[in-house]
């Protein structure tokens, strides 16, 4: 499989404290593959989707390299891969621009003419009734602006679409939504990492699962690996999230 995105090395150091908050760490996206990144609050996830992004705030540092279909992203080409090659879902909903319209910022993305009618597919297809084109961020649910995001991720159908914490917020069906949905985007051209502490969902949906714990990647492992008592898995710590899931945990207690 051809190599999408490549993380070579990538540390993050606190510059105020030269403290490291990213361990070095090795993490390739492959063509058609989806990785999920899992770990605890606080572990580095969204440090990750950010430094790909070259978004770290300024008191923090990047070190090593990533590449995007082999070319490297630095703070030169960033610039015409973001929104483009690459697409990040941020954590965030407040990352809409709460003085514009909905409306005008899907459509300031998009060759009207051409995409008109991907924009009904794609609202169509997010469950976003129209009239939410009228409105400001403001006027919309929590939910409905995290889907906002997403339908901006789906006009620019990057190769790499990165979402970082794509299901709080939603209630149940709609997390099934949404799940469905990041599963129905795989093609054998493009990527996904996807961000979430929601561990459930990332057996769901990826082909691997990368185990961040305190700013350190403990362990990648493809999904078949989670399996029995996890004893494919190479970390305690990644035997213990297996474990921790409450189907798991009842088969533990009634066998021990
Ligand atoms: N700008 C910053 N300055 C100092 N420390 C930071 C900064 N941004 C993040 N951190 C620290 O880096 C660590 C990792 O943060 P990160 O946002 O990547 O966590 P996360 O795994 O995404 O957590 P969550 O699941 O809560 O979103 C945390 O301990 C956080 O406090
Ligand atoms: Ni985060």
């Amino acid at each position: 499989m051809d190599k999408l995105l490549e993380i070579r090395q990538l540390s993050i150091l606190h510059k105020p404290s030269s403290t490291s908050l990213l361990h070095p760490l090795h993490l390739t996206v492959h063509k058609g593959e989806s990785i999920a990144l899992v770990g605890a609050s606080g572990s580095g996830k969204s440090l990750i989707a950010q430094s790909i992004f070259r978004l770290l705030p300024e008191n923090l540092k990047q070190n090593g390299e990533i590449f995007l279909d082999g070319l490297a992203i630095t703070d030169q080409t960033v610039r015409k891969m973001r929104g483009n090659k690459m697409m990040l879902i941020p954590q965030s909903i407040d990352a809409l621009d709460p003085l514009m319209k909905i409306g005008k910022q899907l459509t300031t993305l998009m060759n009207k003419e051409k995409n008109a009618q991907k924009l009904d597919t794609i609202l169509e297809y997010l469950n976003l009734n129209h009239t939410v084109l009228n409105r400001y961020p403001f006027e919309i649910s929590g939910g409905q602006r995290r889907r906002v995001l997403i339908a901006i991720a789906l006009i620019k159908s990057a190769p790499l679409l990165v979402a970082d914490e794509p299901t709080p917020g939603l209630d149940v069906d709609a997390r099934e939504d949404m799940l469905s949905l990041l599963q129905s985007l795989k093609t054998k051209n493009n990527g996904m990492l996807i961000i979430t502490h929601d561990f459930d969902a990332a057996l769901k949906i990826a082909d691997k699962i990368a185990i961040l714990r305190e700013g350190q990647m403990v362990e990648i492992a493809p999904i078949h690996a989670f399996c029995g008592k996890g004893e494919k898995l190479n970390h305690s710590y990644s035997r213990q999230l297996w474990n921790a899931l409450p189907e798991n945990s009842f088969w533990g207690y009634s066998h021990d």
